[in-house]
């Protein structure tokens, strides 16, 4: 009976794949509504409908797909996304459909939704203005956490976690004191005016965000919420990374600049008293004395940290150097990464930092692409480095293990159901998409 039931649900799943490589959209919703939980199963080489309807610019089949909640980040048995397979086979109406508009190397919390409009942000009459308006967007952070609301929509009832968008009425006891911080994070970006527009109609301005941060526990907004339930995640690292592209995007802007009040209250070079100023993106000291109001003076801004991230790969070019430190969860390996020093390149920070680390030495380096990361505000920069070296000696201060992998120790650790001897980090950190970057510039689709 078991077995009976088996072959029919294969059957299914060869006919979902089957028709979603031919575009027949009909077909794909009546497998669908009838099993919907066959909507990631995999064929052979690990193929889904979404990479089939993917690979033949089936712009229907792919919508359908993804409006039913399939899982567009899972791989192929050559570690290629739907993404990458509309990608590589031209089908640019088909890639915009799955969310990555631009060239590759967008990642998880790179996404910009808003036009940062920084010339603004001294216009205190236009300012003004925008806090009050009625589609004026609030995003609030209680201790650094934003307020989020749960629904059970993903398959497998994983919960998804959306921002909460508040208007001013509901923010505006809190706006009222003065340990409140307010930070003006641009407007809503908008197509151009169609032609159609009367020539005498004033343009006018799109919707306008901002982040209200405040050290007190806010559990009075969390009411309110309808069916859906609200809450400021207490665990960032794990839960932020639950969030939408467009959604990570606003809040690794906000959070970091947030981040950067709450340790930066007071003026680093006199520690006097200091004044928000140009919409939350400059603190000034209010010591008219203090050295900090003359020239350029870094100290009034918010701060990026610059962080190189390398996967090394051997020189035989078959092998990556993976580490682990002592917090990562059993099996897991990464790329290595540390804080680039003042007065130091990128390479030589990727030089440096991967012989701390392994003592290996490497020798040329690529960018390959960045990540700002909002814990509290790192900008992973990411690099391809070749080493000329191979022993490995770890700094045990800070790695408990490096290794070389090889290509098919990798490419396993992506696939669902392959013996793994390593697990990588998930899809949202710039090392997973830097060991993809590296898998995919060899494999053929
Ligand atoms: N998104 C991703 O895929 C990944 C992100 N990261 C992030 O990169 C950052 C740096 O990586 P690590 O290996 O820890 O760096 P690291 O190898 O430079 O070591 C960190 C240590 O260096 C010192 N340090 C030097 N300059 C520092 C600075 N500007 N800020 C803070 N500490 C400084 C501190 O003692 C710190 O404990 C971490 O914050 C981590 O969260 C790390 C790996 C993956
Ligand atoms: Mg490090
Ligand atoms: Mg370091
Ligand atoms: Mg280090
Ligand atoms: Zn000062």
């Amino acid at each position: 009976m078991a077995d009976l039931q088996l072959s029919a649900d294969e059957e299914m799943v060869e006919r979902l794949l089957d028709a979603a490589a031919r575009g027949d959209l009909g077909q794909v919703s009546s497998v669908l509504s009838r099993a919907p939980s066959l909507i990631d199963r995999t064929g052979s080489r690990g193929w889904t409908a979404l990479m089939f309807g993917a690979r033949n610019g089936h712009y229907d089949v792919v919508k359908e797909l993804l409006d039913r909640g399939c899982d567009r980040f899972s791989v192929n048995a050559s570690s290629q996304t739907a993404y990458d397979i509309s990608k590589f086979w031209g089908h640019g109406h088909v890639c915009r459909l799955l969310g990555r508009t631009d060239a590759p190397g967008e990642n998880y919390f790179g996404r910009e939704t808003l036009d940062r409009l920084s010339a603004r942000r001294t216009d205190q009459a236009w300012l003004e203005a925008r806090r009050t308006a009625a589609d004026t967007v609030y995003l609030l952070f209680s201790k650094l956490s934003p307020m989020v609301s749960t629904s059970c929509r993903r398959q497998g009832g994983q919960p998804e976690l959306r921002l909460c968008r508040l208007g001013h009425d509901a923010v505006k006891p809190l706006l009222q004191k003065p340990s409140t911080v307010l930070v003006f994070l641009g407007v809503e970006r908008t197509d151009p005016p169609s032609p159609s527009c009367q020539a005498d109609e004033a343009p006018r301005d799109p919707p306008a965000w901002f982040a209200v941060g405040t050290e007190e526990d806010a559990d009075e907004f969390l009411a309110g919420g309808g069916e859906e339930k609200r809450l400021f995640p207490r665990s960032s690292h794990r839960d932020l990374l639950t969030l939408s592209e467009d959604e990570a995007g606003v809040v690794a802007q906000a959070r970091s600049v947030l981040a950067w009040h709450n340790r930066y209250s007071f003026c680093s070079t006199c520690g006097g008293g200091t004044r928000l100023e140009d919409g939350g993106y400059k603190r000034s000291c209010l010591n008219a004395e203090c050295p900090s109001l003359r020239g350029v003076h870094n100290t009034c801004y918010p701060r990026v940290d610059p962080v190189v991230i390398m996967l090394v790969i051997h020189p035989d070019g078959q092998q990556c150097l993976l580490g682990r430190k002592k917090m990562f969860p059993a099996g897991m390996f990464s790329c290595l990464a540390g804080f680039v020093e003042p007065g130091e390149t990128l390479e030589e920070a990727v030089r440096r930092e991967t012989q701390e680390e392994s003592g290996v030495k490497v020798g040329r380096v690529q960018y390959v692409s960045c990540q700002p990361w909002p814990m509290p505000s790192s900008l992973m920069i990411g690099c391809l480095a070749v080493a000329v070296t191979t022993d490995i000696r770890v700094d045990e201060n800070e790695i408990e293990e490096a290794r070389w992998f090889s290509r098919q120790q990798v490419m396993d650790s992506l696939l669902d159901g392959a013996q793994r001897v390593l697990t990588v980090p998930p899809r949202q950190t710039i090392a997973h998409q830097l060991i993809k970057h590296w898998i995919g510039m060899n494999a053929n689709l």
